[in-house]
């Protein structure tokens, strides 16, 4: 059996380093992930006047609960959608001007609903080149809060970054969503809100549910980051494709914030045998993975993990629900599609949805990532069963896991 340690959750390191900054007083957050997307929100932050110290293990932020420490900034968002949708909602708390741009990949990101709420409770914001895209010039002159009603069908995240701003408002936030995916997210930022002393309120209505945010501020804590579940699949899925396969990742169990720990239940319908413990999650092969169609509008990160495995299953897989992996670091359900034709499998997709049908992958072929972290690492598990597999930009995992082909191809052997 291969314990493995996974790197911190990026989710909860990013709403982590927003809270710590928003917070009165100093915030140490334990086991931190370092990676580009974590380490560009800490840069983030320091460019609008935060004192962050980056120690190997932990990361000490000082609060400023009156919003940023300098009344101008020039802020680069690199690739991260976190960085490149929280943190205009932290500048837009304080007192100064804020512009914000990200790499091309992250300006063809879409951030239009969340630019419009913040316009709606009255903060100064301008679009530089496109309507709803980085970049964008941020002019703060505090919150005093109100209601709104949000679509958030596009990304969980624009409601993520409302939410955390509640607490800095004036007179406090009331946010009423009429559409959301990725909900188990918005579970994460709840949970995590509180633990640095926010108090939230949600009611069901007709127009959908209203997440009541009182203008408590936050309070600095010590906060241990658990590892990154999305990051965790991978592994998972590496374990239930190959016979004999085991692994089990600490730090995941029952108590985990993370919605996408849920990939194991899918493991579990395919044949794989999942065991959740109190602080761990084991994944073994029973040498059997059926197909299934299954909706993955909560957990769409490990859309491309299944995915990839999918050939290897004894009847076709369809994902449904996903339209928004069409939006993330690149056209996901076309990369997967136009990668597994490339490997010989027959694909169909849809607006929505994919469905893969049984087959030998074969090689050789060279992945077209998209700079997109979560393809190389999922095809990364194809490849266990298909020689002569490459990858245009192997590096772009260092987004989220800087070490992965080490980490793997250690694991691998070992499996
Ligand atoms: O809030 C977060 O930390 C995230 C929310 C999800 O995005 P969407 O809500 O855009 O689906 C997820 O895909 C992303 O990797 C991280
Ligand atoms: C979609 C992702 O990232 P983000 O939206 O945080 O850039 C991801 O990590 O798969």
């Amino acid at each position: 059996m291969t314990v493995i340690d996974i790197p911190g959750s990026k989710s909860v390191t990013a709403r982590a380093l927003f809270l710590a900054a928003a917070a009165e007083g100093t915030t140490t957050l334990l086991r931190p992930l370092r990676s580009d997307d974590t380490e560009g929100f800490a840069e983030g932050l320091k460019a609008l006047g935060y004192a962050v110290r980056q120690e190997p293990g932990a990361w000490h932020i000082e609060g400023r609960p009156a919003g940023p420490g300098v009344a101008e900034a020039d802020v680069y968002c690199r690739d991260g959608a976190t960085t490149a949708r929280f943190l205009p909602a932290l500048a837009a708390a304080g007192h100064g001007t804020f512009r914000f741009d990200a790499s091309p990949q992250m300006r063809r990101r879409p951030l239009g609903p969340l630019t419009t709420a913040l316009r709606e409770l009255g903060v100064e914001l301008a679009h530089g080149e496109r309507e709803g895209h980085h970049p964008l010039t941020v002019t703060g002159r505090g919150i005093k809060g109100g209601a709104l009603r949000l679509d958030a069908g596009q990304s969980s995240q624009y409601l993520t970054a409302l939410l955390m701003l509640g607490p800095l408002t004036a007179d406090g936030l009331a946010v009423t969503v009429t559409d959301l995916v990725s909900e188990p997210y918005v579970e994460i930022t709840l949970a995590m809100m509180r633990a640095f002393g926010a108090e939230i309120a949600r009611e069901d209505g007709p127009e959908g549910r209203t997440y009541t945010v009182a203008p408590t501020g936050y309070r600095a804590t010590t906060y241990a980051i658990e590892p990154d579940a999305s990051t965790s699949s991978y592994f998972f899925a590496a374990a239930a494709l190959t016979p004999g396969g085991a692994v089990t990742v600490p730090g995941l169990g029952t108590g985990a914030l993370q919605g996408d720990l849920g990939f194991v239940d899918v493991l579990r319908r395919m044949g794989a045998d999942v065991t959740i413990g109190a602080d761990r999650t084991t994944v073994r092969s029973t040498g059997t993975l059926r197909g299934l169609t299954v909706n993955m509008r909560d957990i769409s990160d490990t859309m491309p993990t299944l995915a990839a495995i999918a050939p290897f299953a004894d009847g076709p897989v369809r994902i449904e629900d996903v339209a928004n992996t069409r939006v993330k670091e690149c056209d996901r359900l076309d990369a997967c599609a136009e990668n597994l034709r490339a490997l010989g499998i027959t694909v169909d997709t849809g607006p929505d949805w994919i469905e893969i049908h049984p087959g030998t992958p074969a090689g050789p072929a060279e992945i077209a990532t998209h700079g997109d972290h979560r393809i190389v690492m999922s095809f990364a598990v194809t490849a266990l069963r298909t020689p002569g597999v490459t990858f245009d930009d192997p590096g772009c995992v260092r987004k989220t896991f800087p070490d992965f082909h080490t980490v793997f191809e250690a694991f691998a052997r070992g499996l």
